[in-house]
């Protein structure tokens, strides 16, 4: 049995959301162990826990089958900041966001931060495919269940462009991302110039080769900080004891752990 006493509670909660085979699983993993490996598809949802400054945050992963779709709203629960996932391969995964996803998150905070991630930009873009891992470790090639490969190309893409290289075409433009930022704003009844810009808030990653994955969370956490603080003045003023953050365990560093 853990020692709850020494645990660390999360002061924030992030939580990635998407499509399966997205790549969020992989993103954390790029993220937290400075890996790509192989990944299984995830059943029901995982968490990490992250020392930031003297802050810790925890990045929920969940699982993008339809068969855990009910289970979204839970984890998006008093969540700070969402990322929503897809692949920029893959057209379907954005329009699942909106479709499917979106409306998930009405159990986040008020003042939530939404963030748009087109993963897998390796497979079209020349900078990712380049890009170093982030601490200049061997790539790992794994590539177990990727199936963008067998995706159609209706995007058509000059012959001697890098994604004509890698033989997959990308699907969603950033155009298409910023636009669908829009109309997340509208859904969640924010003004746009008082929220967020889009360029700030939709990114494009590569977990296979670190691409932007450090900037992407590392961005999103110092946007979550101010909510820490609201919450630790809020807690000041009438302290409660959350049960359900006892479960949100972590370590040292960094400790995982999966419900
Ligand atoms: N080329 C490429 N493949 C990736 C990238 N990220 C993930 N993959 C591959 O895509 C597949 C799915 O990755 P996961 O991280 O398991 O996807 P997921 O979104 O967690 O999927 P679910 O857990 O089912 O919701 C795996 O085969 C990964 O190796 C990437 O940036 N580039
Ligand atoms: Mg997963």
């Amino acid at each position: 049995m853990p020692d709850v006493s020494k645990m660390k509670k999360p002061d924030v909660k992030v939580v990635l959301l998407g499509d399966m085979n997205v790549g969020k699983t992989s993103l954390l993993h790029r993220y937290m162990d400075r890996k790509f490996k192989e990944t299984i598809s995830t059943i029901g949802g995982a968490f990490f826990l992250k020392q930031w400054g003297p802050y810790n945050i925890s990045i929920w992963d969940t699982a993008g089958r339809e068969q855990f779709h009910g289970l979204g709203s839970m984890y998006c629960r008093g969540a700070a900041a969402v990322i929503l996932t897809y692949d920029v391969t893959n057209w379907q995964s954005l329009a699942e966001l909106e479709e499917r996803f979106l409306s998930l998150t009405d159990t986040a905070l008020q003042d939530c931060i939404y963030a748009l991630v087109g993963n897998k930009a390796d497979l079209t873009d020349q900078q990712a495919q380049l890009a170093q891992d982030p601490d200049g470790q061997p790539q790992d090639q794994t590539e177990s269940r990727d199936r963008t490969d067998t995706l159609l190309s209706a995007c058509p893409t000059p012959p001697d462009s890098p994604a004509s290289l890698s033989g997959v075409h990308k699907q969603v433009t950033r155009e298409d991302a910023v636009a669908l930022y829009g109309r997340i704003l509208h859904y969640k009844g924010l003004d746009e110039k008082s929220s967020l810009p889009a360029d700030k808030m939709c990114f494009e990653t590569s977990a296979k080769t670190g691409f932007n994955v450090d900037a992407m969370f590392e961005t999103l956490f110092d946007l979550v900080l101010p909510s820490i603080l609201r919450k630790r003045n809020e807690n000041q003023r009438s302290p409660t004891v959350d049960l359900e953050e006892y479960r949100e365990v972590g370590s040292k560093r960094s400790r995982s752990g999966c419900c």
